[in-house]
């Protein structure tokens, strides 16, 4: 692979970009009240500056070329995904953008806190310490960490509406004095070396354009003796570059998803190596005998539903139930109430959701590759 061009940041440019597009729709309650409360040209210029890489780029004719003008645009293209998709997200799933495995009749947020809670423990986090949220979302997870551990926990975001929203919601559940949020580029972090106890990411370091680029920085800000816990995502063993179908689901996930280059877990496994990492424990979560997949809410397995309060949440998140409301966004963008490009955004997650369930099923993708790693007290 070519090495990678950082790209160079802008924080005066983003915010701006921010206040133009979110305006105050950031304090709006819920996805869907703030979904319609963008500014339209500015969420044109996100949708063309995001689709740009994707639109007519089938793939049977992918090229290394497109893979890499991806890679070279990494932070634009996974800031305006967010700022495309955050309130689907936030309407559809909740605050904890990660998946998660389940438990025979466990509600959905409450295995959704487990899997935070897993990463946790398994890393060990303590209320003395400090821990970087690589790419922390909207919050969610950062702040069921700082409840169940105690941790003092920082959030690193590159994009700005995320930020806010996660200030917001910390600040609300009284949290501001544990968790506090920072805009920047995991890829070119401003953290002084050896300033964090702790690292963890959560299905967030998939959008860096080279995973060996990513663990480096993290085992930099990391203390000797610090550990990093990584939910990552990857296409397994069996995923085959050469074979159509299986490079039609990658890149569907990766345009549904805002993911510039996603790799295999044997990359993955190397890049922590050359970072420079001491592995303690790495394992697929997906292969553990489970009674149900991680992709079962999206697939639209309904008989798994456990709770009555699960309902409304896992039919939004059916075939039929997003095909209802991207029908219904669509409509909205058409009569002029939602901004241009709603439309666009949901049909390409919907893609993302389509592609995520063929990856699963047929064992080709994993959203829950567990690595915890430690810096050695040496370096
Ligand atoms: C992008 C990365 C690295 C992580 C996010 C994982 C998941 C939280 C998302 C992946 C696909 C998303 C979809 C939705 C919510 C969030 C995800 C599951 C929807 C269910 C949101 C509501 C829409 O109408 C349909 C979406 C399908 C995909």
């Amino acid at each position: 692979m070519s090495p990678i061009a950082l790209e160079q940041e802008d924080h005066q440019r983003d915010a701006a970009f921010n206040k133009a597009m979110h305006g105050k729709s950031s304090q709006a309650q819920g996805g869907m009240a703030a979904m319609l409360r963008k500014d339209k040209a500015a969420q044109q210029a996100a949708v063309d500056e995001y689709f740009k890489h994707w639109d007519n780029k089938a793939a049977e004719e992918e090229t290394e070329e497109t893979r890499k003008a991806r890679r070279d645009e990494y932070a634009t293209l996974t800031r305006h995904y967010y700022n495309l998709a955050t309130d689907l997200y936030e309407y559809g799933w909740g605050q904890s953008f990660h998946f998660c495995r389940f438990a025979y009749g466990e509600p959905f947020y409450q295995a959704i806190a487990r899997h935070e809670h897993y990463l946790a423990h398994m890393m060990g986090l303590r209320d003395d310490m400090r821990v970087l949220d690589v790419g922390c979302g909207v919050g969610g997870p950062a702040r069921e960490i700082v409840k169940f551990s105690g941790a003092n926990v920082i959030g690193l975001n590159n994009n700005d509406y995320q930020i806010e929203r996660a200030t917001r919601y910390a600040e609300k559940e009284g949290l501001s004095h544990k968790l506090k949020f920072t805009k920047g580029d995991f890829m070119q972090m401003k953290f002084p070396e050896n300033s964090f106890d702790a690292v963890y990411a959560i299905e967030a370091t998939v959008h860096a354009p080279s995973l060996e680029g990513i663990y480096s920085q993290i085992f930099r800000v990391l203390k000797p003796g610090g550990v990093f816990g990584v939910y990552e995502w990857l296409m397994t063993d069996q995923y085959d570059n050469d074979n159509p179908h299986h490079r039609e689901v990658r890149l569907g996930i990766e345009i549904g998803d805002g993911i510039s280059n996603m790799e295999k877990i044997e990359v993955a496994l190397a890049a922590m190596k050359a970072a420079g990492f001491e592995m303690i424990h790495h394992e697929d979560l997906a292969e553990r005998d489970d009674p149900m997949p991680w992709y079962w809410p999206l697939a639209g397995e309904l008989k798994n539903i456990s709770s009555i309060y699960d309902i409304p949440t896992v039919i939004r998140m059916t075939k039929v139930g997003r095909g209802l409301v991207h029908r219904f966004v669509g409509a909205l963008e058409w009569i002029g109430l939602a901004p241009k490009g709603t439309q666009k955004t949901a049909d390409s997650l919907a893609l993302a959701a389509d592609c995520l369930v063929a990856g699963g099923r047929e064992k080709l993708f994993t959203p829950m590759y567990l690595m915890v790693a430690r810096k050695p007290l040496d370096a």
